[in-house]
């Protein structure tokens, strides 16, 4: 879907990493960067540097990236001696992002690299640290003479991008200070997913589905991120992010804008870009003494998980044993659009939930006149578009049918597209897709200022007022291995509907 990146190889690159021996790089990033090389998509001239304040060799480096590969990526070997091809592009460079006097080593290491390749290269900054480093980190490289050149240096910042709407707009403001709008790309990893870039294709490629993609004929939107897993180990991230912030401020938001904008005239990333944030400016903004009509939260408490006893959320590691952080958050949105105006968007999202399921579900309006009588009919629910995300891949477009016989009854049936049916290619993982955008300079699948602007604003208003309820008690449970709190399906049971947990 993207637009430049798949046909070319990028020019000599260097790609830094702060966060090198961080446990995105390990089971992301690097993995991500030997799936390009295998596909032959890296330019012979690369170098990626892992930056950290580890003590690694370049050799101790590389072992570690070759376990998170064998365990984390889409293809552990590759043929032989690719590893041992890829490998030496690999290096490490022991670095404390926060002192500026050791910053003269990226420039010489810069500097060596491009003699050596007797070229101009590419260079790409990979913040894959806490966002508390960004500004540090980009007020040292901002020392580095080529760090303004447009042409050829990229910084790439992971989410979450601020904590709330003032710091993301104070990184903006600093982040504009030493680098170009067009230099900055903000990366949502959700937006690299093949499925979800499917959406512009599915909407804008067919006339199948946009005459009755609006109000008139949907009647509600369903975005659903659910996960198994907990913490992983990150409680200490987790702990002052929870679900709102970790996801639906950017991924499930971001999902939101693919399924409710109007069509691009281009695949420009600023038109792409434009019509995302018209979304995004067009929802509605919930007045504080509203949020619990609109929102939920909640926490996961202890249970069984198969035959494992599962902790609560408060009682994990780097967790406050009166935590008012949600593991699981529901909200209902609407888009005050000609487009929407009216159809709500469910969302929610949480972990330790019964399945690992990202799904969106369009549900059509019922037919204006039923004239089949009652006892044939099972429900108009079953008019309904199905397109899931992960782990499955396949689009289902749900609709009645009659069932064979000589009485007149009505059965839901579906008709199925599926990704590893209808296609022989291999899934490239988002990060893939993405880094290769990244060093193509295509910012499509990026998010600009302005619409990691307005998704702070629209969600801002939950987190505040979920900030004043400070009574550990006031916090909802849920089980682990349920699909989340009682308060959510009453949330949704406002307006007569119900999830969709297939
Ligand atoms: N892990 C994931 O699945 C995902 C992570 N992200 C985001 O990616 C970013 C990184 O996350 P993750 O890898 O999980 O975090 P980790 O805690 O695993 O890694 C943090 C990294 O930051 C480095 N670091 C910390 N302080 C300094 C410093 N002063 N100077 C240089 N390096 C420093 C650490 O290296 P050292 O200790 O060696 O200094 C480490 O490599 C976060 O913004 C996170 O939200 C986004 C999506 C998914
Ligand atoms: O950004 C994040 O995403 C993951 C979920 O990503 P997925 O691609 O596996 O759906 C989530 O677990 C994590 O908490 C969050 O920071």
């Amino acid at each position: 879907m993207t637009t430049s990146s798949t046909t070319q190889r990028p020019p000599a690159t260097i790609v830094f990493i702060f966060g090198g021996s961080g446990d995105l790089n390990y089971r992301k990033l690097t993995p991500a960067l030997y799936n390009l090389f295998l596909d032959n998509y890296l330019p012979e001239q690369f170098e990626v540097v892992g930056i950290g304040r580890t003590q690694y060799t370049d050799d101790s480096f590389r072992e570690r990236l070759l376990e998170g590969i064998q365990e984390f990526s889409r293809r552990k070997n590759g043929p032989e001696d690719s590893w041992k091809t890829f490998s030496p592009h690999i290096r490490y460079l022991k670095l404390d992002g926060g002192d500026a006097s050791a910053y003269h080593l990226i420039g010489d290491l810069v500097s060596e690299r491009e003699a050596e390749w007797n070229t101009h290269a590419n260079i790409i900054f990979y913040m894959s640290v806490a966002p508390q480093l960004v500004p540090d980190i980009a007020n040292n490289l901002s020392q580095l003479s080529f760090c303004g050149d447009k042409s050829r240096v990229r910084i790439v910042v992971e989410k979450p991008f601020g904590h709330d709407l003032q710091s993301a707009r104070e990184l903006n403001a600093l982040l504009l200070t030493h680098f170009a709008e067009e230099q900055i790309y903000r990366i949502d990893h959700y937006l690299g997913k093949e499925t979800v870039q499917n959406l512009l294709a599915l909407r804008f490629a067919n006339t199948l589905f946009e005459p009755i993609w609006n109000h008139n004929y949907v009647e509600y939107v369903q975005l659903t991120a659910a996960e198994t897993v907990g913490l992983e180990g990150r409680g200490g991230y987790y702990e002052g992010s929870g679900a709102l912030r970790d996801m639906i401020q950017n991924h499930l938001l971001q999902l939101l804008c693919m399924v409710a904008m109007e069509p691009p005239t281009s695949f420009e990333a600023d038109e792409i870009r434009n019509k995302k944030v018209d979304v995004l400016r067009a929802m509605r903004r919930v007045a504080p003494d509203q949020v619990d009509q609109v929102a939920v939260r909640a926490q996961y408490g202890a249970g069984k998980k198969g035959d494992k006893e599962s902790p609560a959320y408060r009682e994990e590691e780097g967790v406050n044993p009166e935590s008012m952080t949600e593991t699981f958050a529901a909200v209902t949105f609407f888009c005050d659009n000609w487009r929407w105006e009216g159809t709500p968007f469910y969302v929610r999202t949480g972990k330790h939930l019964a399945e690992k399921s990202s799904v969106i579900t369009v549900q059509f309006r019922p037919a204006p006149h039923y004239a089949f009588p009652n006892e044939a009919t099972k429900t108009w629910q079953h008019n309904c578009l199905i397109i899931s995300i992960q782990p499955d891949m396949n689009i289902r477009l749900r609709f009645q049918a009659k069932r064979p016989g000589q009485q007149l009854a009505l059965d839901p049936v579906e008709m199925e597209f599926n990704y590893n049916t209808a296609f022989t290619e291999q899934q490239p993982e988002a990060y893939e897709t993405l880094l290769l955008d990244v060093m193509a300079g295509d910012a499509t699948l990026f998010m600009r200022a302005d619409q990691v602007d307005e998704a702070w604003q629209i969600v801002m208003p939950i987190l505040d007022h979920w900030a004043s309820q400070t009574d550990p008690a006031s916090m909802p449970t849920y089980a682990p291995g349920s699909w989340g709190p009682a308060e959510a399906d009453k949330l949704i049971a406002q307006q007569g509907f119900s999830w969709n947990n297939e």
